[in-house]
């Protein structure tokens, strides 16, 4: 079977300890993505590991260095399915060293409380949805 194309995403929170705040990212591009909330990241590169993806991306987008935590583990082996071509695996992750801005491909940052309401009520890209209802569970059992 062919191989999905790979993308990672962060679900950086303010503490991976004790977590209640994280931040959700706002595209600016594609047209039909732009304006639509997302977990940062991007796709791995040839060569990388999805983490070292992971980490170069946050520091491209948003300009910090990133401790990872636990995967928010998708359905499948690649992740979260995005669509017919690509999948995402994404992480909890927490700032180590310098304040998120929006440096490349987001207009916007927003620290949102890990509550239903308040995450449900970003316009979120739609793959997205399952992997938002899980982060909350994650964060419920933390
Ligand atoms: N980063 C990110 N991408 C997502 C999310 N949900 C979702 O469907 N995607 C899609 C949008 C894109 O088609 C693809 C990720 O591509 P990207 O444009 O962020 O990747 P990149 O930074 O490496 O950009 P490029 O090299 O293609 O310019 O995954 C998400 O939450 N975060």
């Amino acid at each position: 079977m062919l191989k999905l194309k790979q993308v990672v995403g962060a679900a950086l929170v303010d503490s991976l300890a004790a977590p209640t705040k994280m931040l959700a990212a706002r595209r600016t591009a594609p047209e039909e993505f732009a304006g639509m909330w997302e977990f940062p990241g991007g796709k791995v590169e040839p060569g990388e590991t999805c983490e070292e993806g992971l980490h170069r991306e946050l520091q491209e987008e948003l300009g910090v260095m990133v401790r990872l935590g636990a995967e928010i583990a998708g359905p499948g082996e690649q992740g979260w399915p995005l669509n017919a071509r690509a999948a995402m695996r994404v992480w909890l992750a927490e700032v180590t060293d310098g304040t998120p801005a929006p440096l490349e491909d987001h207009d916007e940052l927003r620290w949102v409380t890990l509550d239903a309401e308040e995450l449900h009520a970003l316009a979120w890209i739609p793959a997205d949805l399952p992997i938002v209802s899980a982060l909350l569970e994650a964060a419920r059992r933390a």
